[in-house]
């Protein structure tokens, strides 16, 4: 009795002193309950920190504050109780009213304490379970924090284009939309402003906007961000920036974005002058990345927040994971589509999720190759509608499929990554992924589009024979099954087509008819991930396909410097010539350049300097799950919005094999 009534007190002394007390205190908070109610779960890196922290700021705290633990949590489980640790009403409004949530996912009951207090984060959760209001509470909860006239709707009127005070960063545009969307909720009763700034959309509409209606959150894609920071008369500034979120880090931190993220960083203030909170959420984070992490967050005063416990998989146990092995190249589009009219039929089972499905694929070539034959020979036996998605679309085609994708209650989307990461597209109940996907993460990412929040869902994987090894290697320890009932997996292709699956035979009829130029870079494409050791089985299961399969002449000629530059000097059976199927270079150059650690810049996040001798990322590399090193960093599918793109990465980066071994994942059941 006395100490629910100690507890009324307390509350309402912190609601009314908050967001000071808030401030003062969520160290505390945080590491007494740390240090004497360690969690399973949260992983707390550098303890000698949390000790020098807690000796400095108890300091400060007067006894009698002490209650105040009882009441505000530091592992809140519900958001009515976010107003305790100094959370705005208005943004919790949003939540529980707007988005009708009530209580918080694991990752936000564990990362929304320590970032309200402003330390650095690096966070590891599995798809669909809430990051984005993770990062996104905190951050807008410290602008109203410095700034509390901010907190009604009236302060708009007074927003500019230069007062940026937080930016999140997306590799996709629509990731960046979507996480925009959400933020957009959250300060409806608020006066904060979010922009977004994505690539495909018309800069000056974007600028136009912004100056009217200034901004406080920016969400954004690299490119655009730096396009729009290196333009002195866009008048897009962020003196007061206080926070910058990378979403999907682990991808933002790799090769390809790096050069982009430096030079973000370098038009930015001094984090010296103007000291920053650096957020790094994903599902995925694999150990080499950690080692980039380092130059992101403070060492003196970050969290590594591990949600995924020790010897759990980083996919979800609700959604059951198959694989079917195809006996050749030939037999994976009709096993496709045997998979996905099978699972059309059991969707109509009484009691069944409808089927709405992501098709992801290994090039832009065959989402668009795919698309066709789905239309042209199965679209009207199946009933489904389907639609497309890749970076080679127009933005307003790319925004279109997905949204039309999200508002469809069953449908297919084939697509290439552009939405492996993130996106959160309402009821998918199967993923199925053709072709070996370009590494570990991204097979989690996309297979993450299914099973999100409490819901259920099937993944697909299905392989030619000669990928097996590679994704044996790459996928161990997941809980993938093999599936031996796709007939058409299994079918000889050079029978008589009287004999042969009608399915085989429909897909084979279709691809004939749809033009060479798609049937050509289709082919190219394939060559993305061999090496010495596969290269002549693609060649010769890939001339099979054309040959015994689509009953051609012969496979697209190419080049034989391109053959060389692909690393297939050396295997027979090609044919050389100069392009006779008018592919083109479809998929462009992808070859990366660049350090793997970036510039060793003071401004970049603290720089070198503000590392301790004591490492506390040693830690933490020891704390990731799911990633393993990985083998093969090289990819050239259409991962996101990059530029350039090859056949082939550089097959330089192919990693130490021997670490690998080392992980603790068991070997797969495939
Ligand atoms: N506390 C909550 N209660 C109920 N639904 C929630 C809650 N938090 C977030 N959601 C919803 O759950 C879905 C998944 O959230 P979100 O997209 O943030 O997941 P994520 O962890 O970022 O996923 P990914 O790893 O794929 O990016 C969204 O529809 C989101 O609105």
């Amino acid at each position: 009795m006395f100490r629910q009534s100690l507890k009324r007190c307390a509350h309402l002394r912190v609601a009314t002193a908050a967001p000071l007390l808030a401030r003062q205190n969520l160290s505390l908070l945080t590491s007494t309950t740390r240090s004497s109610r360690p969690t399973l779960q949260t992983t707390t890196i550098k303890l000698s920190n949390l000790f020098v922290r807690w000796h400095s700021e108890t300091a400060e705290a007067s006894a009698s504050e002490q209650p105040i633990e009882d009441v505000a949590p530091s592992h809140p489980t519900r958001f009515d109780e976010l107003p305790a640790l100094g959370v705005h009403p208005n943004l919790v409004k949003s939540i529980t009213h707007g988005m009708g949530y009530e209580a918080l996912s694991d990752v936000q009951s564990k990362t929304i304490v320590p970032a309200l207090n402003g330390t650095d984060l690096v966070a590891q959760a599995k798809t669909g379970t809430g990051k984005t209001l993770g990062f996104l509470v905190p951050v807008l909860q410290r602008m109203l924090q410095e700034d509390p006239s901010l907190g009604t709707r009236n302060a708009r009127y007074n927003a500019r284009a230069d007062d940026i005070r937080g930016i999140v960063l997306s590799p996709t545009r629509e990731l960046a939309e979507q996480i925009a969307a959400e933020a957009e909720k959250l300060v409806a009763g608020t006066g904060l402003v979010v922009q977004r700034a994505v690539g495909g959309t018309q800069k000056s509409r974007m600028l136009e906007k912004t100056r009217r209606q200034g901004c406080h959150l920016l969400v954004a894609t690299p490119g655009r961000l730096n396009d729009l920071l290196e333009d002195p008369r866009s008048g897009i500034r962020a003196p007061n920036l206080a926070a910058i979120v990378l979403d999907e880090a682990d991808r933002m931190l790799d090769v390809g974005f790096r050069g982009e993220l430096e030079e973000i960083v370098n038009k930015l203030p001094d984090v010296r002058e103007k000291p920053r909170q650096t957020l790094l959420f994903s599902a995925t984070i694999p150990k080499d990345v950690i080692q980039l992490a380092r130059q992101w967050v403070r060492a003196d005063n970050f969290d590594f927040i591990q949600t995924i416990s020790q010897g759990d998989t980083p996919t979800h146990e609700k959604v059951q994971q198959h694989i079917v092995p195809c006996r050749s190249w030939g037999n994976v589009l009709p096993a496709l589509f045997e998979v996905i009219g099978k699972e059309v039929e059991s969707a109509q089972q009484p009691g069944a999720m409808p089927f709405k499905a992501m098709v992801f694929l290994p090039s832009v070539a065959l989402v668009d190759l795919v698309s066709e034959t789905y239309h042209d020979g199965f679209r009207s036996t199946c009933g489904v509608p389907a639609l497309m998605i890749h970076s080679k679309l127009s933005q307003a085609q790319r925004s279109k499929a997905s949204d039309k994708f999200r508002t469809m209650k069953s449908g297919i989307l084939f697509s290439s990554d552009v939405t492996a990461r993130g996106m959160d597209f309402p009821n998918v109940s199967h993923v199925i992924q053709v072709g070996a996907p370009p590494d570990r993460e991204q097979y989690i990412h996309r297979l993450g589009r299914t099973g999100r929040q409490d819901k259920t869902g099937q993944g697909w994987l299905i392989l030619s024979e000669v990928d097996i090894p590679i994704c044996r290697s790459e996928l161990r320890g997941l809980p993938i099954v093999p599936n031996r009932e796709i007939e058409s997996a299994a079918a000889e292709l050079a029978t008589d087509p009287a004999e042969r699956l009608q399915i085989v035979n429909t897909t084979m009829d279709v691809l004939k008819g749809v033009p060479k130029s798609s049937l050509g870079a289709a082919y190219m494409s394939l060559f993305a991930r061999v090496n010495r050791s596969n290269a002549q089985d693609r060649v010769n299961e890939l001339r099979e396909w054309f040959v015994d399969g689509m009953g051609l002449e012969g496979t697209p000629r190419m080049a034989s410097n391109l053959a060389q530059k692909l690393g297939l000097g050396k295997v027979t059976g090609l044919n050389f010539g100069n392009d006779d199927f008018g592919s083109g270079n479809r998929d462009g150059d992808r070859r990366r350049s660049g350090s793997r650690f970036g510039r060793d810049d003071d401004r970049s996040f603290g720089g070198r300097d503000s590392h301790r001798s004591r490492d506390p990322f040693a830690s933490l590399s020891s704390e990731s799950r799911g990633g393993g090193d990985r083998a093969y960093k090289s990819y050239r599918g259409d991962r996101g919005d990059r530029g350039d793109r090859s056949y082939r990465g550089d097959r330089g980066d192919r990693g130490d094999r021997g670490d690998r071994k080392r992980d603790r994942y068991q070997e797969t059941s495939f």
